[in-house]
């Protein structure tokens, strides 16, 4: 049964590049890697509704928090065979965003740090889906204005991604920035590690990842180690 590992962070923090990154340095190791990413756009109707929302279309859903978290948890319970499946073929499970993104997002969106919404994305994706806890989250951390900017950037180079709704406000960036440091703080459904993710080029890319693999992989093969939400040193 392989390890579940959340990658999450802001829009834009580059938790893509790095989950590709994890992946080839894992199987640089030998490891099965597993890949998937929330939500899935192409794959799932609850996923394309939130994507549609998210730029204007479907009346007020996006403007409802509530409603947004449903159609991403909901993506989240239909995947719930292909993560068992890609668990049990993988020793390395890399998820691009889980359940935090909606704890994160949707806390930011009413103005909350770790509160009501946090538990009722527990209690609805953890304890009614029975979405599996994962073993260990990365925070990506970036700030805000670096993260704006690469959405920005990332948006000049390729069209199809302009930037959505909740990306391009800037406001709810900053304060999900600081939702996501209380989840740190608190451990929120599993260990946390944190990576920086400001420095560009491939080298330091690489070296990040190594990095989280060394804390992320030594953590959850040694169960019962302290866990810490160390900053990972690259
Ligand atoms: N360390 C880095 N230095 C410079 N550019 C980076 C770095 N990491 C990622 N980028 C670039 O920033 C942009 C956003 O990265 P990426 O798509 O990986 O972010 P993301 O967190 O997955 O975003 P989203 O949540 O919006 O999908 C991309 O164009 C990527 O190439
Ligand atoms: C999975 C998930 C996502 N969100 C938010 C985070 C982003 O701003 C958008 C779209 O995600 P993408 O990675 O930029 O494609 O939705 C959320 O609030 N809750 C979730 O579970």
């Amino acid at each position: 049964m392989g390890v579940l590992v959340a990658v999450e962070g802001l829009d834009g923090a580059g938790k893509a590049t790095i989950v590709a990154a994890l992946s080839r340095g894992a199987r640089a190791r030998g490891a099965r890697v597993g890949t998937l990413a929330f939500p899935r756009y192409d794959d799932d109707v609850h996923a394309a509704l939130a994507g549609e929302a998210l730029r204007g279309a479907h009346g007020d859903t996006g403007a409802s928090v509530h409603a947004m978290a449903l159609l991403f948890a909901l993506d989240r319970r239909a995947a719930r065979e292909e993560l068992e499946t890609l668990r049990r073929d993988s020793d390395l499970l890399l998820v691009d965003r889980y359940v935090a993104s909606n704890a994160a997002y949707g806390s930011a969106r009413r103005h909350e740090t770790i509160g009501p919404f946090a538990d009722w994305v527990r209690a609805t994706e953890i304890e009614r889906f029975g979405l599996p806890l994962p073993d260990a989250q990365v925070l990506v951390r970036v700030p805000p204005d670096l993260a704006a900017q690469r959405v920005r950037d990332r948006a000049a180079q390729q069209p199809d991604r302009a930037a959505d709704g909740f990306e391009a406000d800037a406001a709810l960036q900053g304060r999900c920035a600081a939702v996501y440091d209380a989840l740190v703080a608190e451990q929120w459904l599993s260990p946390w590690w944190v990576s920086d993710n400001r420095q560009s080029g491939d080298d330091a890319l690489t070296r990040t990842a190594d990095a989280i693999l060394d804390a992320v992989l030594t953590d959850a093969f040694a169960p019962g180690s302290s866990v810490r939400s160390d900053t990972i040193e690259t």
